[in-house]
């Protein structure tokens, strides 16, 4: 018999569920870019303009640095509470447990974030006792590696939008005051769910929401829960591939206005509205763990977020104020998860 403590049946209590049949399954639909093949520049930017969202294969991660660090957050979650809440709690950074963010959101997800170089290095990995410099190890290979494809693909992208300057993106995730930060997720089993599920409902492990940053490279384990939002506001759910990386424009890249304005979505700023951030969440089935790690590229805080000149056409105008990064995370860190974050810095908006 499963004995639940009242800790754990208060918290699934508070946490919103989501009935099993509002989306629909993206077999053939989710865009699948082959980084080894000519093309793939062109499918990079349909993708963005499209969806914000694509699944990479042949991304040159080496499956080693991807196992590796697998096993090392494994272990972590594997930890007692009291042991793995010394890494927290978060403010943002360190470890979180059903909370995320300042705001009052929560979901069925415990994490662990981090943020660039400084935090990689900094105390709140001791709780990893002696295997610390281990991890560390195996955490800076791995992101040396999602880095490296995270610049390739921003790379093609430029290409892609005939841009001259073919690191006009890449040099913002490589300059050494690059705002990144790196979260391991874990969505654990939920044993009251276990037990009581008549309605096949699903439990709310990451509530939807854009991403701030520029671009975020995501991996996880075998498990499904990850949903995407397409334009028509219908959701899909994305097939898990372990072998692939998936990723996501973040509400910092967009385009072009002009073919986007009366549409219904998420557009981003350095590309004046022609990539979407993509709207995501995660549903925890409450059965399996899901684990996935995410590289979030940012540019530094002093870097201003404004779509590039390059890219306008004559006479068009930009849809948003002009701010920094500082700013714009300074706004999102204060905003609720599901918010439109870019609201706020819209100069037509209709608010
Ligand atoms: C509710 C929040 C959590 C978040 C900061 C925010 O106020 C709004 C954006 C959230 C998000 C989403 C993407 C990343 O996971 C994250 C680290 C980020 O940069 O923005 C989270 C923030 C968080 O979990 O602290
Ligand atoms: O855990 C996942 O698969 C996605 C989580 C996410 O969207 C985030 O951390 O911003
Ligand atoms: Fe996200």
């Amino acid at each position: 018999m499963v004995v639940l403590s009242k800790q754990t049946t208060e918290q699934y209590a508070y946490i919103r569920h989501c009935n099993k049949t509002s989306a629909f399954s993206s077999t053939g639909i989710i865009p699948v870019v082959d980084l080894s093949k000519p093309e793939a520049k062109t499918l990079i930017v349909k993708a963005c303009e499209e969806f914000g969202f694509f699944k990479v294969i042949n991304h040159g991660v080496p499956m080693e640095a991807i196992s590796k660090l697998e096993s090392e957050a494994i272990n972590f979650f594997s930890l007692p509470n009291n042991q793995k809440e010394k890494a927290g709690p978060p403010n943002p950074f360190g470890y979180g447990n059903k909370k995320i963010g300042e705001n009052g959101d929560v979901g069925w997800v415990e994490y662990l974030l981090l943020k660039n170089n400084q935090d990689y290095n900094s105390m709140r990995l001791s709780v990893f006792g002696q295997t610390t410099d281990k991890f560390r190890n195996v955490l800076n290979d791995y992101i040396c590696a999602v880095r490296k494809m995270g610049c390739e693909i921003l790379e093609l992208m430029a290409e892609g939008l005939n841009i001259e300057e073919k690191n006009v993106f890449s040099k913002l995730l490589m300059d050494k005051e690059s705002d990144s930060l790196f979260r391991l997720n874990h969505y654990p089993p939920c044993p009251e769910m276990a037990l009581d599920n008549k309605n096949g409902e699903n439990l709310v492990g990451f509530g939807e929401h854009t991403d701030p940053q520029i671009i975020s490279l995501l991996r996880s384990n075998n498990t499904s829960g990850l949903q995407i939002c397409l334009k028509d506001r219908s959701w899909v759910s994305v097939p898990p591939d372990y072998n692939s990386f998936f990723i996501n424009v973040g509400d910092s890249l967009q385009l072009s206005n002009v073919q986007y304005l009366g549409l219904v979505g998420d557009p981003q700023v350095m590309t004046n509205g022609r990539f979407r951030s993509v709207r995501h969440r995660v549903l925890a089935n409450g059965f399996d763990s899901r684990l996935s790690m995410i590289y979030f590229g940012g540019p530094p805080l002093s870097e201003k977020i404004a779509p590039l000149p390059c890219l306008m056409k004559e006479n068009e105008e930009s849809l948003y104020k002009e701010f920094t990064w500082f700013e714009y995370k300074k706004s999102a860190y204060a905003s609720r998860l599901a918010d439109n974050r870019l609201g706020h810095f819209e100069i037509f908006s209709a608010s």
